[in-house]
């Protein structure tokens, strides 16, 4: 790295301004630009590869970002403005092989000099593109002629660019702080902003506070020492809406960062236990520090593939209740992680790879879920996505809902009063719940299985807990989803049975199960 040049001892009159020593905030200004440009790197990278490491902000408020605030408007206003940029550098072909290699850098700073703060610039990467600050601005002037434009603002309207003005929610982690001392403390007059926050308590989700969006509480003590947690409101509805009692046993299939463990761990009051599960090594170090933070005692971390859990083990005999949060596309917090920066947006998000990658997402999300229905004493199952597509939400559910139904289950109706149910692409959707990323500024999805002694009309014979009734629907859910399609016979039963099913002998060829053959999978589709 080359870093700000050190006094001299030169005493040539022309060198002076240059071997200076840098001020403070000339470092400052150096050092996040180089943090911002690092961060850069990981976003356009991911963004090119369609396969992002984080979010803009998870990025910006790792440990290793030393400068966060400025890192964070640095990194924001040069994606803002990237593609003028880019124009800009490309049409006056400013930058060699050498600052090419650096791409992010020179974005970074070609945004201070033409958009930003060019008074502190110091550094060689800086002191290269201020030798070209008018070919940069001759290629501004250009770039605006070219748009038919006056100015920089109506080159950004042009843009439409709009700002995310998302509601800052944040819950109040009972287990060590309570609703009313948050409230009082939020609403302090803020030393740092020399403002009071404007706190309400939500209207639907209990220990849940509304902020107004633009207050920054990333390092307010209260969030550092987990007495609340930065969490919205579609997020914070998953854990309520499970209704874990005090001293049940409770899983939590994917589990990392485990914003909704520990919601569920207050919840039951830290009673009871929570098993934390899950897969990916590096987050389980994030769940213990969540868990740990929150303090929350009751949570045993799991390191773990759900679907390799063994729903027959003792130790789960007892999971009443089970929440599944799997990994999803997470389209429903593009806007939130400000994907509509990235320059993949409006690139034609439907395209192959990324039905291709919807698919194999809903594969996961239907194996997990059927696992999820398969623990013998579980009375309650929340099936959660931070997405907005129809393929993770209500077709996931479609497809499960025959095997959920022979289990015992139905589809209860979480947060009655919420207007935004599923979309109507099966029966029962009113029970379903969404958030709209226009209405709500994210997008979220919640359904809730629960587990009844009789089943509506399919059913004469109660089914307890620990018992299956197999109907030839559920079969064809669980096959699809678990395993390759079988054939089927004239009457719409597989030919090929799993010799597990064929011993327990509890097919039960009722009329109304059979299903026409054209209609047996379509849910799944
Ligand atoms: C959407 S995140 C969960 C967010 C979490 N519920 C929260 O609120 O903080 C999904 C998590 O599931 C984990 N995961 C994916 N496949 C898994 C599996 N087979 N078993 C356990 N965890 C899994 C991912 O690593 C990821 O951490």
């Amino acid at each position: 790295m080359v870093r700000p040049k050190k006094r001299s001892t030169t005493t040539s009159a022309a060198a002076k301004p240059e071997l200076r020593r840098p001020s403070t905030a000339e470092r400052s200004a150096y050092f996040a630009r180089r943090e911002a440009a690092k961060v850069l790197r990981t976003v356009l990278n991911g963004d090119s590869n369609r396969r992002a490491v984080g979010s803009i902000k998870s990025l910006v408020y790792s440990p290793s970002i030393r400068n966060k605030k400025g890192t964070f408007a640095l990194v924001c206003q040069t994606l803002k403005h990237l593609p003028i940029i880019k124009d800009i550098l490309d049409s006056a072909s400013i930058l060699n092989g050498k600052w090419k290699r650096q791409g992010e850098l020179m974005y970074i700073i070609t945004y201070d000099i033409l958009f930003g703060q060019a008074a502190s610039l110091v550094g060689d990467a800086e002191k290269f593109l201020l030798l070209r600050k008018d070919a940069l601005q001759s290629g501004l002037a250009q770039h605006l002629v070219r748009k038919g434009v006056k100015n920089i603002k109506d080159l950004m309207a042009l843009q439409q660019i709009s700002d995310i003005s998302k509601p800052r929610y944040v819950r109040v982690n009972t287990l060590k702080f309570d609703l009313e001392s948050a409230l009082h403390e939020l609403g302090k007059q803020n030393t740092l902003i020399s403002a009071k926050y404007v706190v309400h308590k939500d209207d639907m989700v209990p220990d849940l506070l509304l902020l107004p969006h633009a207050v920054d509480l990333h390092n307010h003590p209260l969030v550092r020492n987990g007495s609340v947690f930065m969490q919205g409101k579609a997020s914070s509805m998953a854990a309520v809406a499970l209704q874990p009692e005090p001293g049940w046993e409770v899983l939590d299939a994917c589990a990392a960062p485990g914003n909704k463990t520990v919601h569920l761990a207050a919840l039951m009051r830290g009673k009871g236990k929570i098993i934390a599960c899950e897969l990916n090594k590096e987050r389980i170090q994030r769940l213990n520090d969540t868990v740990k933070l929150a303090g929350a005692v009751n949570v045993d971390v799991l390191h773990y593939d759900f679907l390799n859990l063994n729903p027959k083990d003792p130790s789960y005999s007892k999971v009443r209740a089970i929440l599944l949060d799997p990994s999803c596309s997470g389209s429903g917090t593009a806007a939130v992680r400000l994907d509509h920066l990235l320059p993949s947006h409006g690139a034609g998000n439907a395209d192959v790879a990324n039905i291709d990658r919807l698919r194999k997402l809903q594969a996961f999300q239907k194996k997990a879920l059927a696992h999820a229905l398969s623990f013998p004493a579980v009375e309650r199952v929340v099936y959660s996505t931070c997405s907005i597509h129809q393929i993770e939400n209500e077709d996931v559910i479609k497809a499960i809902l025959p095997l959920a139904k022979s289990l015992g289950f139905q589809l209860a109706t979480p947060f009655p009063k919420w207007p935004r149910r599923g979309l109507p692409v099966l029966e029962g959707s009113e029970h379903l719940l969404r958030f709209d990323p226009d209405e709500d500024k994210e997008g979220f999805f919640i359904s809730l299985f629960v587990r009844k002694s009789i089943i509506g009309n399919d059913a004469e014979m109660p089914v307890r807990p620990g018992r299956r009734r197999i109907t030839s629907e559920a079969l064809c859910a669980e096959k699809c989803c678990c395993r390759e399609k079988k054939p089927t016979n004239k009457y719409g039963f597989a030919m090929f049975l799993p010799s597990p099913f064929i011993k327990m002998s509890k097919i039960w060829l009722h009329p109304r199960l059979r299903v026409q053959k054209k209609d047996r999978c379509n849910q799944i589709q």
